[in-house]
């Protein structure tokens, strides 16, 4: 019997406006430790919350605290203070170390003009309002530390003493001007014509950023400088106070000959610097040889912990977890690459960023929340012995996310498929405790009763093993509506993840809890290549795209077909990117298999798009080649882009398309959907163009997100029932 799907479109987008209601967690602070005149001892925690604001067409950001009264072991008693703010025009902000003062980057317009603001606040008063914009000294500050997980550049650092505050800004650019400005004819000094001159920027998301520079703020005396003596060849970011104030520690990208793209691209040369502030030498910490970031320094102030990956290879690769030791200047490996999970489960660190502080209190142990095949664990390593732990492995919460820790006391979000972020605290046990944490919430939200998970693994038939990475597993999540009558056969949508390099985790996902709330099955593969499963898997998939990963989908989606469940004349297939690039290879490989087929910003032809997107070393790299900055490919490489690209199977597709475009994507330029949409118009395949005119490569802004996925409901079922 044919299951009924939800299909109007007022009711549909009364259930996406309903559940995108749920927010998520971007950022969580500990204050310091206060004693209560009864001689309790307490900590404020701030948090950040971000929401999206269908009627407003934006995402909205709030904050709210929360009491958490403790005895250093165990919370006590917990509770929210006071209600939710939304926060406005706030670029970055943060407490001192001691808790009296707050800094915070704003920008506000005066005269009708944006301008920039670092404010020193004390108590309930604002003490320095710094008019950045008009001391001309850096362009605009990086925002890009607002959220940890996002942070590339940015930072806004209180120096120990709490005289100084570090931050990352655009450098300062003189004013181009033409030949013929009036300034130039009368007083003709330099040759002018500058205005025209091309400035390379760091790719995808980050148009506006291309030559960071490190700013201080002197506090007292009301004066900014921009550190010179870095090497000219590298651009920093990420940096932080050394032990003493003694100068300034931060990562430098390497941007010559050219700057690559660094969204999602964790590969990029960097190493760790130190400039010495009272001799003025920049020091190199680490080899030059690697990929570098998340420099955390111990609450002893003895150690750095960083993580590192190779240069170039896949983006997203399994790393190093090093420690730099300040005093001895020697460099440790705490955890290594793990090629295979052993027998502890353990599959390696694949986190791109650690959060703000990652240490315990005794500076014996680092905390990392990170994928472990298709769930997001907490984990904690000890670095004298390199032994990891696991916080959350045995929990039914499918996800976890580290917040922040201080003092022990760590703050976390978790969520699952069908449980929307909530926010929790809890003590870190101590170093020979085997004692579970305990976890107290502070923010719970509900179970969606109606939604149901699981995490399905297959292992590839024998013929479609790959020889040189042999007996790779991996995972699929199936999300389906909870109560179905026997005889009920649910349509299904298929998404296979973007990356390659990249998982999905059981996490809240808004899409899917809509579609199973509409009625669909939603099936999420982790196909071989994803993170996660040991760096074996991800090396697995290099040349082999658009045919391993094509095929572990389609594997996966027989086999559930083979459950029963499913309505096989209700099967459609969506995905974004590399994702978007297997929902075209499936519809050209499985001609008329799937009944409909949206993609968001696919990549189509590999062959046309490495001369025109932010990281071509990708094309290169996922086709089976090395890449170098001064390669050009050759004819059989070129070749080779070609033949294993969605294009080379068009005139085999049957399936209808909707493709979502970005007009500003820099990843995935958007003349890629439209080779694509002119080859289908071309062979009278029903094909339709969405194009999001503002919107890069993840058409995140709340209008094209939420109407790019009520076209796409629209789309299936419409083509569900020709
Ligand atoms: C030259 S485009 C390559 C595909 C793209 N990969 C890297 O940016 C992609 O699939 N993007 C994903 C985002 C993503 C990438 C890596 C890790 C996680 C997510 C997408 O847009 O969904």
């Amino acid at each position: 019997m044919d299951s009924k799907v939800m299909s109007s479109p007022g009711e549909i987008a009364r259930v996406y406006k309903e559940l995108s209601l749920y927010p998520s967690l971007s950022r969580a602070d500990v204050g310091p430790v206060i004693t209560s005149q009864y001689g309790g001892k307490y900590s404020n925690i701030y948090t950040e919350w971000s929401q999206r604001d269908l009627e407003r067409n934006e995402n909205v950001k709030f904050c709210r605290q929360y009491i958490v009264f403790h005895d250093d072991k165990s919370v006590v008693y917990s509770g929210a203070s006071g209600n939710c703010t939304e926060i406005k025009g706030e670029v970055l902000s943060k407490d001192s170390p001691s808790g009296d003062m707050k800094a915070v980057v704003r920008e506000s317009s005066v005269k009708g003009e944006d301008k920039q603001f670092l404010e020193v606040w004390s108590k309930n008063i604002k003490m320095k309002s710094i008019n950045l914009s008009a001391l001309k000294k850096h362009g605009k500050v990086y925002d890009d530390a607002s959220c940890y997980y996002l942070t590339l550049f940015g930072c806004l650092v209180w120096s120990h003493s709490e005289t100084h505050l570090l931050y990352v800004a655009e450098k300062k650019r003189p004013k181009a001007e033409s030949f013929f400005q009036k300034s130039r004819i009368y007083r003709p000094a330099g040759a002018g014509g500058e205005q025209f001159v091309f400035h390379e920027d760091w790719g995808e998301a980050l148009g506006d950023k291309s030559c960071p520079v490190l700013c201080i703020l002197d506090i007292e005396g009301d004066f900014v400088s921009v550190l010179d003596g870095l090497p000219d060849d590298i651009s920093p970011g990420q940096a932080f106070w050394a032990p003493g104030d003694t100068g300034v520690v931060f990562i430098g990208w390497w941007h010559e000959p050219f700057r690559l793209g660094l969204k999602y691209c964790p590969n990029r040369r960097s190493a760790l610097f130190y400039m010495d502030l009272t001799g003025g030498k920049c020091e190199q910490l680490s080899s030059g040889k690697t990929s570098v970031c998340s420099p955390r320094l111990s609450p002893d102030q003895c150690r750095i912990a960083y993580l590192e990956c190779s240069v170039y290879g896949p983006h997203m690769q399994c790393s190093k977890l090093c420690m730099y030791d300040w005093y001895t200047k020697k460099t440790s490996v705490v955890v290594d690459v793990i090629k295979r999970p052993g027998k502890d489960g353990f599959t390696g660190i694949y986190s791109s960023q650690l959060s703000p502080q990652c240490w315990s209190a005794d500076s014996q142990r680092i905390i990392f929340a990170c994928p472990q095949r298709s769930r997001k664990d907490l984990l904690m390593v000890d670095i004298n012995t390199g032994s990891i732990n696991s916080l959350t492995a045995k929990s039914d919460i499918g996800s976890w996310c580290l917040l922040n820790i201080e003092r022990d006391l760590m703050v976390v979000s978790c969520s699952s498929p069908n449980c929307p972020p909530s926010l929790w605290v809890g003590f870190l046990p101590g170093i020979d405790s085997q004692e579970n944490v305990d976890w107290v919430t502070l923010e719970d939200s509900e179970k969606l009763q109606d939604v149901d998970w699981q995490i399905l693994t297959f292992t590839p038939p024998s013929e479609d093993d790959n020889s040189q990475y042999s007996n790779l597993e991996f995972d699929a999540l199936l999300i389906k509506p909870k109560e179905v009558k026997d005889e009920v056969k649910l349509p299904l949508i298929v998404t296979p993840h973007g990356g390659p390099h990249s998982v999905i985790v059981a996490e809240w996902l808004l899409s899917s809890a809509v579609l199973c709330r509409m009625g669909f099955a939603v099936l999420l593969v982790n196909y071989r290549g994803s993170i996660g499963y040991g760096e074996d898997s991800i090396y697995s998939l290099l040349g082999n795209v658009g045919t391993q990963d094509v095929k572990d989908v389609q594997f996966a989606v027989e086999s559930v077909l083979k459950s029963g469940s499913i309505d096989e004349q209700k099967v459609a297939v969506s995905g974004g990117s590399h994702g978007g690039f297997l929902a075209c290879h499936l519809i050209g490989q499985y001609p008329g298999f799937y009944k409909a087929c949206v993609a968001r910003n696919p990549v189509i032809n590999m062959a046309s798009m490495i001369g025109s997107t932010d990281i071509p070393d990708w094309c290169m790299v996922e086709a089976g080649f090395v890449f170098n900055t001064d390669c050009l490919p050759d004819a059989a490489e070129w070749e080779k882009m070609l033949n294993i690209s969605p294009i080379k199977y068009v005139s085999q597709v049957k399936t209808p398309v909707l493709l979502t475009i970005g007009e500003d994507d820099k990843r995935v330029p958007n003349k890629q959907g439209i080779e694509y949409y002119k080859a289908l118009k071309a062979r009278q395949i029903p094909v339709r163009l969405l194009w999001y005119p503002g919107n890069n490569h993840s058409l995140s802004k709340v209008d094209a997100e939420s109407d790019g996925f009520m076209n796409m409901v629209l789309w299936m079922i419409q083509h569900f029932s020709d």
